[in-house]
């Protein structure tokens, strides 16, 4: 029995881009909500099929591209059916009052996905989709909460959404959705604690659970959840084509009803294809990933990192290594806001590879090749200097308040190579303690006495200090991890 109105029915079989993109755009055109376990699987058989076991080599030895999967209704059907008696099969619904749902209710639902899963290891790529979940009983991290929201939709528990921070994804519940839930687990030997409500994790102010400016999904954005999370690669050196252009084609869908307009992550995942492969008449990367960051100023209070490591790597990529290292000071800019747990591995694993392999590498292409003037006088200008001071403040104030440092000689060594090799008059040039607003003038009342020795404050008093302080503060880590000095940092 097809258990849709059939309306679906008739977009399959599906054999091509278009046809995946039309069914997607007759979902998000309702008038019911989009069927996110249909849609999960669709995404999923599709992926499956473009990138694993992927090139068939006929006997002369030439590799057959295959062309795009057939998907018929008859696999989607009985994937769906199968999906559907399990979650109907476990969750007996009169014995939870009915209307907003409960923890117990939310526990149930999450413990009926986790309860499928195989033992063996889920860090592999594609293992995001339901298609993955009901072909091989394997879900990643994202995976086991969207299949909850998902088996959730299925129940008719419509209060039940999904909520996503930048490495780690979790579920509101409840009126005006105040209620949370784990409902998966995060990183590697970390027990899970799902049921649990997220209250005490946020109040840790880890940049994991993004000090309560998580993205708070619709049924909508979940769908532009399951679209970002598509993963293209077949192998650490090769994407598939076809599920790249999907991926764009469907990520401009979701954009132009406005479903990414809350989602960071989703538009740098645009970005990113655009810059592959520019679609005619649509907006260049640049202003992609701008809209990125204006989101999460706007919605999030500026509270996500990876908007500014997107454009970063944008620039880094373009030789634009001005605006890369801006980028990167402008992104610890956020991480100070936290406070370092180790579940934040992940964060600190990205500002790692720019302190000692970008940013290094950057002053050595501009130290060695001396020729190229444009790229030269990077370090003779001040104010790529005052931001990698600024990127390195930034790191500094994120370990401040920590219960767990985050620099170590290693980060010392790099931070002095790359600032020795900026030159010596330009590193006087900027502006210690004088106090400069955004139009320039000196004068803006601050009570700053502008003198550059480094008071002891704590991070929100540092913030409204200039690049000054910076300088004390970057000095001070200098001195206290080449052991000049017991560490300052009130820990
Ligand atoms: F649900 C979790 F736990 F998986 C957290 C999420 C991750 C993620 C994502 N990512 C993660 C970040 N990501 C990045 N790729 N490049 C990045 C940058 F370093 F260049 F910024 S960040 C790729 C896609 N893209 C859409 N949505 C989500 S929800």
């Amino acid at each position: 029995m097809a258990p849709f109105h059939g309306r679906e029915r008739r977009h399959f079989p599906l054999t091509s881009i278009a046809s995946v993109v039309e069914l997607f755009r007759e979902q998000l055109e309702g008038p019911d909500e989009p069927n996110l376990a249909l849609l999960s699987i669709v995404l999923g058989c599709v992926e499956n099929t473009l990138t694993l076991n992927r090139s068939v080599t006929t006997s002369n030895d030439d590799v057959l591209r295959p062309i795009f999967p057939v998907v018929d209704w008859e696999t989607v059907d009985a994937l769906y059916s199968k999906f559907e008696a399990l979650v109907k099969g476990s969750v007996d619904l009169t014995k939870y009052p009915s209307g907003n749902s409960t923890r117990e209710l939310v526990k149930k639902v999450s413990d009926v996905i986790w309860g499928s899963l195989s033992r063996n290891f889920k860090d592999r790529a594609h293992l995001q989709s339901l298609y993955s979940f009901l072909t091989g009983n394997k879900l990643d991290c994202f995976g086991v909460a969207f299949g909850v929201v998902a088996a959730a939709q299925l129940l008719g528990l419509k209060d039940l959404h999904l909520a996503l921070s930048e490495d780690h994804a979790w579920v509101v519940f409840g009126r005006d959705s105040t209620d949370t839930a784990e409902v998966t687990w995060h990183g590697k030997g970390n027990e899970d604690k799902r049921g649990q409500s997220i209250a005490l994790s946020v109040a840790e102010k880890s940049w994991l659970y993004l000090n309560g400016h998580p993205i708070v999904c619709d049924r909508l954005m979940e769908v532009s959840a399951i679209v970002s999370s598509l993963n293209p690669g077949i192998n650490v050196s090769m994407d598939s084509i076809e599920m790249g252009a999907l991926q764009q084609e469907l990520l401009w869908l979701l954009y132009d009803r406005g479903h990414l307009s809350r989602y960071p992550m989703a538009l740098g995942n645009l970005g990113d294809l655009e810059e592959i492969t520019p679609t005619p008449g649509r907006p260049p990367p640049l202003a992609i990933f701008q809209e990125a960051i204006s989101s999460s100023v706007k919605y999030y209070n500026n509270h996500h990192v990876y908007p500014y490591t997107y454009l970063g790597g944008f620039f880094y990529r373009k030789r634009n290594y001005k605006q890369a290292i801006k980028c990167w000071a402008d992104a610890t800019n956020v991480i100070k806001q936290f406070n370092y747990t180790r579940e934040d591995i992940e964060i600190y694993k990205e500002f790692l590879e720019i302190a000692n392999e970008l940013i290094p590498n950057i002053v050595k292409a501009v130290s060695a090749n001396t020729t190229d003037r444009v790229q030269m006088n990077i370090l003779y200008n001040p104010e790529v200097y005052a931001d990698v001071l600024r990127f390195y403040d930034g790191i500094c104030q994120w370990e401040e308040g920590s219960s767990t440092p985050v620099l170590h000689v290693g980060w010392a060594q790099n931070l002095t190579f790359s600032l020795n090799k900026f030159d010596s008059q330009t590193r006087a040039k900027i502006d210690l303690g004088k106090d400069e607003d955004s139009d320039g003038d000196d004068d803006d009342g601050e009570d700053n006495d502008g003198t550059d020795e480094f008071k002891s404050s704590d991070k929100q008093t540092r913030e409204t200090k200039d690049v000054g302080n910076s300088n004390a503060s970057v000095l001070k880590l200098e001195e206290s991890l080449t052991g000049q000095r017991e560490t300052p940092r009130g820990r």
